[in-house]
């Protein structure tokens, strides 16, 4: 830790308050000369994928998160209009929601918004929400999740407060992810009970010509807005996905959209030592070996940005964390991802991170600010942010200090346009990072498995269903009725037992117990 250092590995953009602090890195000019051919193939690849090229080649598609907000370098002029016509109408729609053009079919007007999605259609609304949505002209409330008990506490407060003047916003790209589905069934249903027209009240933001699009246009919503298949759920925040919520908070979208594409230009630049994303990308690669060998624990010193450790689980983990590299070799990529937030962790895992495993390297995210307006003295000279920065400073220090390395972020507070440059920050250093180990960042297989043995689960659930009687059954008798595992057919009858379908005998082991009807 030296002031040399200090100098040496920070990079600042003055425009806008931004640096980012690598001298705990220990990183060598050796890494980076060594790096150097991976480091140019990386600037190569973000050249190509941001001209249009298949960057997916997977899913034989672009990759066009980037045009999002600088449409003008989209490949082409109809895609720079699938850009710019549905910001336009968005904004229009919120503009019409806000002034009373767009109300409630029961009169009145839409004072709150339930979003219903799941994954890159939660998580990017749910930061922002929580980042910048304090005083947010209609409040949001989220359905992320097929869990019936938390549909129905979400859904229960949404009836104290009025489901009349509940605008529902429905998210799913594809269209057809079952617990999106679920709670937009789960939440229509309450709206019939209620006797009012769910559609008249729904939104829905989605892939044309989806289930959910055609859902949409059969129960008469009042809007739609487009998904495109070149952004990715994990990339999507700064699309209709995050700009249709937010603009209804009345989140000022066009700061989220200027901060991410400030933050673009200073890392779109091939040049590494001004490039805060490829630095990152570096620093990442090194500290892990190129095999994520260290976990990035992220530490934002900031409560409004707490959701940014579950942000980046997703846009981190789901990008790189892959079986197979770009020529087919098993290579099992990732970088584990975890956080809260700081100062308080310290009471709670920073003990193992200080003296523990050194199996990671902490992301301190510095907002210089403590709070808008006067603070009082908590204690003679002192305040409330000079504590944060303390606790910030000393345990960044004291990691270090017993050898645990760590990045530090720093903002100048929590603005639009300051969150939009640190989602552009991180979006481009997942970019880089996945070329220098060369894999494909943007697709998901291995989501696809766990679906896909959901969907034996269900299957044999309702066989097992065809199958209850009065007589007492064991899971074996029942195993061998549906021609199934046994196990799987006693989980399948455990289920159904806890969940009132069935009667549920213990004996002194699973397989002396017994089901019926
Ligand atoms: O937006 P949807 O199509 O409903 O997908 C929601 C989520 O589903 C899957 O888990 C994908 O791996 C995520 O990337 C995506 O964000």
């Amino acid at each position: 830790m030296s002031w040399k250092t200090y100098n040496q590995r920070i990079v600042r953009y003055p425009e806008f308050g931004f640096s980012i602090d690598l001298s705990l890195m220990d990183l060598s000019d050796s890494d980076y000369d060594m790096l150097s051919p991976k480091i140019d193939k990386a600037f190569a690849d973000m050249a190509a994928l941001e001209s249009g090229a298949i960057a997916n080649p997977d899913e034989q598609r672009m990759v066009g998160h980037y045009w999002l907000r600088n449409p003008s370098i989209a490949p082409t002029p109809e895609i720079q209009r699938e850009i710019t016509e549905p910001l336009e109408s968005l904004k229009a729609f919120a503009e019409q929601v806000h002034t009373g053009v767009v109300v409630p079919p029961g009169g009145g007007t839409f004072e709150r918004v339930l979003l219903i999605g799941i994954g890159g259609s939660a998580l990017g609304p749910q930061l922002v929400s929580e980042a910048l949505g304090q005083n947010a002209k209609l409040p949001l409330f989220f359905l992320d999740n097929t869990d019936p008990a938390g549909i129905d506490h979400t859904l229960g407060k949404l009836a104290s407060l009025g489901l009349a003047t509940t605008l529902v916003l429905v998210i799913s790209k594809s269209g057809g992810t079952p617990e999106t589905r679920n709670g937009m069934m789960e939440t229509k249903a309450a709206y019939d009970a209620a006797g009012l027209d769910f559609g008249k009240h729904t939104v829905a933001i989605t892939g044309t010509g989806s289930k959910l699009d055609q859902f949409a246009d059969a129960h008469g919503f009042i809007a739609r807005f487009p998904m495109e298949d070149w952004v990715g759920g994990r990339t999507s925040v700064l699309s209709t996905v995050g700009l249709v919520p937010a603009a209804l908070q009345g989140i000022q979208i066009d700061e989220l959209l200027s901060g991410a594409a400030a933050m673009d230009a200073e890392t779109r630049r091939a040049d590494v030592s001004t490039n805060a994303s490829m630095q990152l990308a570096i620093a990442w690669y090194c500290v892990g070996n190129g095999k994520g060998e260290k976990d990035m624990v992220v530490l934002p010193y900031k409560d409004s940005l707490v959701l940014f450790s579950k942000y980046l689980q997703q846009l981190v983990m789901e990008s790189l964390g892959k079986e197979k590299d770009l020529d087919g070799n098993t290579v099992h990529q990732g970088i584990a991802v975890y956080g809260n937030k700081g100062s308080t962790d310290q009471h709670a895992y920073i003990q193992q991170l200080r003296d523990g495993l050194n199996n990671f390297f902490a992301t301190f995210i510095e907002v210089r600010q403590g709070r808008s307006g006067p603070s009082i003295e908590v204690e003679p000279g002192n305040t409330s942010a000079d504590f944060l920065q303390g606790f910030l400073r000393g345990t960044r220090k004291a990691l270090y200090e017993s050898g645990r390395k760590s990045i530090t972020i720093s903002i100048p507070e929590v603005t639009p346009f300051q969150l939009g440059s640190l989602i552009a920050l991180f979006e481009r250093a997942v970019s880089f990072y996945a070329s220098l180990v060369h894999i494909n960042a943007y697709h998901q297989p291995g989501v696809e498995a766990g679906k896909k043995a959901a969907g034996v689960f269900l299957n044999l659930l309702n066989q097992v269903r065809g199958h209850l009687t009065a007589d007492a059954k064991t899971a074996a008798e029942m195993a061998y009725e549906t021609d199934s595992d046994p196990e799987d057919a006693y989980h399948c009858l455990v289920h159904l037992a806890n969940n009132g379908e069935v009667q549920m005998a213990l004996g002194d082991k699973p397989e002396d117990d017994t089901f019926q009807l």
